[in-house]
């Protein structure tokens, strides 16, 4: 097996992780399009060698021959490394074990113990065991109480459990299932994922910003004259309408996607490059962000909307309305955009422009810093309008960094135009980044919580997010319709022209084509 796989190759301090692995919902969605490939790609990088086991468990029958036939088809699929030659597929597979259980049921739990103990014997492992969580949160707390009733969690080595998203509906039911869960296990045992934590862009803000002399002295209110923060896509719901439409884009990504990669932007430079002390300052973030106190101020800082029918690069496509497991009247926001104030010392004065979508235009996932002008008075500004300089990172699908300054035109005369330096990281890598879930079991495995949410962000995030759901209660007349494969409601875009400023055209998007929808609900 080789360490270096197109490039790849596991990081200085980085060593394999020797652990049983369990997937709780071993035959659902996630399993099959993140986790499985994930896997396999740890085990491809040289992360995995031989001292570790996979079981897969969840109510449908499946023989363990059958479970990793489902695990190569999901790699076929959906891996990064397809396993083309099928080489060591075998040595791979042979660690993958599938164990039918329903979570409620104790006794299984028992069994599960000793098809542990068992593996644990058979490939050297040191009592140390990972529970991942792909199921419905509502099963969170049994999942737990029954892991510690079964014995699971007496091993000689350590035991962490990885939480999938959402972590509750609101801040109380957040509060409730984290009670749950510290029944049974301590903080530094659960590992809450936000997989835009393990995206290789969103991880580089913090090195762009604390390792760059340019960037810091000028990372403040002084400089900056906002940033905004674009997670566009182009999928509809999907198969996830019944999850959905009870979410929404303000639980799907803004409570936490969103919220965090705020809190990379905005947060101070941690004491310590250590997990808490870089959630501290995070945290900070989160207790600095203002809460709108009534519906007034709900609407007049947050945008929803749901797209109808519409098309995206010509193709007809339903309006939410029509999704499977949607109901026909329907008034879940699809659509959020949201100017967010971060009251400290630091970003008074500078909002931070979030927006995310489904049905929109492009798949894109960009965070752009404008910066102030310089004063009028300086000889060039006189001469021509100045474009603002920005700094953008392009975290998906490209990966890189955006830098846009102004230039003398070339010529004898005055002119200025704005040049680009384009750092393109994916071009120069190639498409083949490690993916965020791996990074994630990655880490999980070896202790690291750093890109893990701490309780306290969560409740903070929480305590923000409920107050637009509450605004939003009193009436859905703030609803806009978008047809899908627009920019989405005009009104987010005359969020920002009301401060004046604009959405910079995000990676590949026309401006002269972009589409807002004035439409409003009748
Ligand atoms: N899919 C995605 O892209 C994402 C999913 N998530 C979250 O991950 C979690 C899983 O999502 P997803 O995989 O899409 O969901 P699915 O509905 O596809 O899968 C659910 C899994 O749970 C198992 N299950 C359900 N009830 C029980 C039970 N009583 N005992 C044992 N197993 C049970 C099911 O298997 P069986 O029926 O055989 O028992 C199935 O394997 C959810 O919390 C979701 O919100 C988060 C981000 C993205
Ligand atoms: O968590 C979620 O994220 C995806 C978008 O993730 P990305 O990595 O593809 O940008 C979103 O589609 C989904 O609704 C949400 O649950």
């Amino acid at each position: 097996m080789s360490n270096q796989v197109n490039g790849h190759q596991p990081a200085a301090d980085s060593a394999s992780v020797s652990a049983v692995l369990y997937i709780f919902g071993a035959t659902g969605d996630l399993a099959k399009r993140k986790l499985f490939p994930a896997i396999y790609a740890l085990w491809r990088e040289g992360y995995l060698k031989g001292n570790f086991a996979v079981v897969g468990l969840a109510r449908r029958p499946r023989t363990d021959e059958q479970f990793r036939q489902d695990v190569y088809d999901s790699i076929r699929e959906f891996a990064r490394y397809k396993n083309e030659d099928g080489s060591e597929w075998a040595s791979f597979a042979d660690h993958f074990f599938y164990q039918s259980l329903d979570i409620h049921n104790l006794e299984g739990f028992r069994q599960l113990n000793e098809t542990t103990e068992r593996l644990e014997r058979q490939f050297d492992i040191p009592g140390n065991r990972l529970f991942y969580l792909a199921l419905a949160p509502e099963l969170f707390g049994t999942v737990s109480r029954n892991l510690r009733g079964g014995g699971l969690l007496e091993s000689s080595g350590w035991q962490r459990v990885v939480i999938e998203k959402p972590f509750g509906y609101d801040y109380e039911s957040a509060e409730r299932l984290n009670r749950e869960l510290g029944e049974v296990f301590r903080e530094e045992q659960i590992y809450r994922i936000d997989h835009y934590l393990g995206k290789e862009m969103v991880q580089n803000i913090e090195v762009v910003r604390f390792a760059n002399a340019f960037f810091e002295p000028l990372w403040n209110n002084k400089y900056i004259a906002n940033i905004q923060i674009t997670l566009s896509e182009t999928v509809g719901v999907e198969d996830r309408g019944g999850y959905y439409d009870h979410s929404g884009a303000l639980r799907d990504m803004a409570q936490n996607h969103m919220l965090q990669m705020v809190t990379m932007m905005a947060m101070e430079p941690p004491s310590r490059l250590n997990p808490e002390a870089i959630r501290d300052e995070k945290v900070k973030v989160l207790r600095s962000i203002r809460r709108y106190s009534n519906a007034d101020e709900v609407r007049a800082n947050v945008v929803r909307g749901q797209y109808t029918a519409g098309s995206l690069k010509g193709v007809p496509v339903n309006g939410y309305r029509d999704e499977p497991n949607v109901a026909p009247d329907s008034v879940t926001e699809t659509y959020f955009a949201a100017k967010v104030m971060v009251d400290n010392f630091r970003w008074a004065g500078v909002p931070f422009y979030i927006r995310t979508g489904k049905r929109l235009p492009t798949k894109t996932t960009e965070v752009v810093v404008e910066f102030k002008n310089v004063p009028e008075n300086v000889h060039f500004a006189r001469k021509t309008k100045l474009e603002p300089n920005l700094l953008v990172f392009r975290v998906n699908p490209l990966e890189g960094i955006y830098i846009k300054v102004n230039a003398k035109q070339p010529g004898s005369g005055w002119g200025i135009v704005p040049v680009a330096m384009d750092f393109c990281q994916s071009c120069q890598v190639g498409l083949n980044t490690p993916e965020a879930y791996e990074r994630l079991i990655y880490d999980a495995a070896r202790g690291d919580s750093t890109y893990f949410t701490r309780w306290d962000e969560v409740a903070l995030a929480w305590k923000f997010i409920d107050r637009i759901a509450d605004g939003w209660r009193e009436s859905h007349d703030d609803l806009y319709f978008y047809p899908a494969g627009s920019w989405g409601p005009e009104a987010g875009h005359e969020l920002l022209a009301r401060d004046g400023f604009r959405w910079w055209p995000v990676h590949g998007q026309d401006e002269g084509e972009v589409v807002w929808s004035a439409a409003r609900p009748t």
